[in-house]
């Protein structure tokens, strides 16, 4: 199990505590050129809710609408929250989710899947919301994932602007550094909403994305039991 934590430095002026289990999947991801594209701005989560709050002030007052109004006085201040502390708070490491792991004891060497993961996330390209599905399977090496830590890990990616396809391979490359194993496949099933409530405005269409890795991408009867699921 990996739990101990960490000082890291992060930015001109703060110590932040990072988990090495982050910091594992952090480096992993960047190694594999699957990082989100982020630039540490060095600001507090305060700091960014009060210059989201502010922004959000401007983008309304610009659209015409009146600030004063009761229902619309706190928009600001709900969309500060909702982007740093929800929707987009898989941003910052500090919220990367503690995965426990049992020795495999058993030793399981068939593909444990965990199916219809509910996900929604949030386009980068639009900052609209993409609603779906995910399937989890891997092939446990020394370690057992806790089942709930699968959910928490596809959650815990979902939580940013991302491309699907991204998301997919970032959530195959995590669980890979966190269990040890290649034997990982991830696919995503989902709706964009800037496909379908604005722009073409297809409701029907929706996007499949996999990432297989390891005996998964190479074994051809384990990929296709795979995509049975
Ligand atoms: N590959 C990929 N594309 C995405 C995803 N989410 C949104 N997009 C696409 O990103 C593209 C952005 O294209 P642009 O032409 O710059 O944007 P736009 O003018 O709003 O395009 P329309 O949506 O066609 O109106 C669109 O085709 C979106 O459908 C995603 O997760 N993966
Ligand atoms: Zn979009």
């Amino acid at each position: 199990m990996l739990a101990n934590d960490k000082i890291v430095m992060h930015g001109a002026n703060h110590n932040i505590a990072l988990s090495e289990q982050a910091e594992l999947v952090r480096d992993a991801l960047l190694v594999a050129g699957l990082e989100t594209p982020m630039v540490d701005n060095g600001l507090t989560a305060e700091e960014k809710r009060l210059k989201i709050k502010q922004s959000m002030t401007a983008i309304m007052q610009a659209l015409g609408l009146d600030l004063n109004d009761d229902s619309l006085q706190d928009t600001p201040n709900r969309i500060a929250k909702m982007y740093v502390n929800e929707i987009f708070s898989g941003l910052d490491y500090k919220n990367f989710p503690k995965i426990t792991q049992i020795e495999n004891k058993m030793s399981i060497d068939q593909p444990v899947q965990v199916t219809d993961i509910s996900l929604t996330s949030t386009c980068e390209h639009h900052f609209v919301t993409i609603d779906g599905t995910a399937t989890v399977s891997y092939i446990p090496n020394k370690t057992v994932i806790g089942l709930s830590k699968i959910n928490r890990l596809v959650s815990f990616f979902a939580q940013r602007p991302q491309v699907q396809e991204r998301l997919t391979q970032q959530v195959m490359v995590a669980l890979q550094a966190l269990t040890g194993t290649k034997d990982v496949a991830v696919s995503i099933n989902a709706t964009h909403y800037c496909v379908k409530a604005r722009g073409v405005r297809d409701t029907n269409s929706y996007t499949k994305t996999s990432s297989l890795g390891g005996s998964f991408n190479t074994d051809r009867d384990l990929r296709r039991e795979f995509f049975q699921i």
